[in-house]
């Protein structure tokens, strides 16, 4: 399993937020995505997603080129974006249930929300939520079907240190369980031993 993007190029609202984008990346790798507000973090992994077409340049998965918006792309990867995609009148189970394609779910939904600290959250309707608790559901999804490409942006965000950490270690045990993890922050979140790529100013 590898995936790579070569030359890449996006404009937004016609102006050029970067080009010449490339990477290869390996089961267990990271690549840390840095830079300032308006650099182009947020554009790129979008663009990894399938939600954007690249200007210029390819993304290939197994050296296959991927397609903008192709469902076998969609089907392999995790898009955590800014807003909490929770929906506020199912509890917490039931929004990380709404994930869980894969059969076995009931034993992975468990482990999601105890990885988490959501069990005693869990019948809680989502609209009941603070802003960190809706953002460790969000998270706890990413638990509850595999997927081998995580797209994370800013996951950290509204997270106290404790939460931070149990973060940190799903990431871990994501790339030790030979999943790939892509994610932009402004520092809140560590990740040992990964590739940086700086947007600058
Ligand atoms: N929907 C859009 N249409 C046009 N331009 C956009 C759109 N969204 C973002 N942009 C522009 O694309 C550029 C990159 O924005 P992006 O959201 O990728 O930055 P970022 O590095 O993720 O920033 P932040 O740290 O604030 O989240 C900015 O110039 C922004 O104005």
């Amino acid at each position: 399993m590898c995936f790579a993007a070569d030359e890449l190029a996006c404009v937004r609202g016609g102006r050029l937020v970067f080009e010449a984008l490339s990477f290869r990346l390996a089961p267990g790798d990271a690549l840390v995505l840095r830079g300032p507000n308006g650099s182009g973090k947020s554009t790129l992994l979008r663009l990894l997603a399938g939600f954007l077409r690249p200007a210029a340049g390819i993304l290939r998965w197994d050296d296959e080129p991927v397609a903008a918006a192709s469902p076998e792309h969609r089907a392999r990867l995790h898009f955590v974006g800014h807003a909490d995609p929770v929906k506020p009148l199912l509890s917490v189970a039931e929004n990380v249930r709404f994930a869980s394609t894969v059969a076995g779910g009931a034993v992975a939904l468990a482990q999601a929300l105890r990885h988490f600290a959501l069990d005693e959250l869990a019948t809680t309707p989502a609209r009941f939520l603070s802003s960190g608790q809706k953002r460790r559901t969000t998270l706890a999804r990413l638990l509850a079907s595999p997927r081998p490409l995580w797209l994370l942006d800013e996951p950290g965000v509204g997270l106290d240190r404790a939460n931070r950490d149990r973060l940190e270690q799903a990431i871990a045990d994501h790339r030790a369980g030979g999943g790939i993890c892509i994610l932009a922050t402004h520092g809140d979140v560590a990740v040992r031993d990964a590739y940086v790529l700086d947007f600058g100013s």
